[in-house]
């Protein structure tokens, strides 16, 4: 199966074109506080109005996805049904009945958790209904996982984000075996500005 490919932080519709016709499965929009990837609601439902149109011309469905961060669920829900996503990615310390409420509201859910943190909650039993995202300790940041923090990766589908590029993401791949990546900083040329041939290069470079 091929590898499901996110790519973050997207804030113009020149990278959302670009990241679907290159073939991206999902888009993120940063919809936390704080970063220099932030787009407001509004600016996030015109960006997945141009993803929409780019899936169709490309003839396949492109997940759009809110990025969030120590939002409450119903904060989350309302920004969700503005931005008009299919999904919202939780990067903070949501309790998993947050994650339930916005599923059944309708939302696929991916649950954001570093490599420390997973391990923690793995030996505590914790299980989760939604996709799992394993990050560095700072989200956005452009830090690798390294194989010796993950001592053992989840069992089915999972993500692998945090500092992949062009350059390392077939290696990461071979060497932790994720179902799918997700990156952003690895596809910018300078923080918060995305460089479209960086794009290209890191779908193609995952794929291949
Ligand atoms: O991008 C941000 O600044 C950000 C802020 C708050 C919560 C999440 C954020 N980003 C999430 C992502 O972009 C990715 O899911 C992931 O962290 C990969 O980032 P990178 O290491 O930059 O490739």
């Amino acid at each position: 199966m091929s590898l499901w490919v996110k790519i973050c932080g997207l804030s113009t519709p020149e990278s959302v074109e670009t990241a679907v016709a290159a073939g991206a499965d999902a888009l993120g929009f940063v919809l936390a506080a704080g970063s220099p990837r932030t787009v407001d609601a509004a600016r996030a439902a015109s960006l997945v109005a141009v993803a929409r149109e780019a899936g169709r011309r490309a003839g396949r469905e492109v997940e759009t996805v809110a990025v969030v961060r120590h939002q409450g669920a119903e904060e989350v829900e309302r920004i969700a049904r503005e931005a008009g996503v299919d999904a919202v990615q939780l990067h903070g310390d949501e309790p998993d009945a947050d994650a339930d409420s916005l599923r059944a509201a309708g939302f696929r859910v991916i649950r954001a958790l570093s490599a420390g943190e997973y391990a923690a909650r793995r030996a505590a039993g914790w299980t989760s209904a939604d996709r799992l995202l394993l990050d560095a300790a700072v989200p956005g940041s452009g830090t690798r996982i390294g194989a010796e923090e993950l001592a053992e990766a989840p069992a089915g589908f999972w993500i692998l984000a945090g500092g992949l590029s062009p350059a390392n993401v077939a290696e990461a791949v071979a060497a932790l075996g994720p179902g799918g990546v997700d990156v952003s900083s690895g596809v910018e040329s300078m923080r918060g500005v995305k460089d479209l041939a960086l794009i290209r290069a890191f779908i193609e470079a995952a794929r291949g």
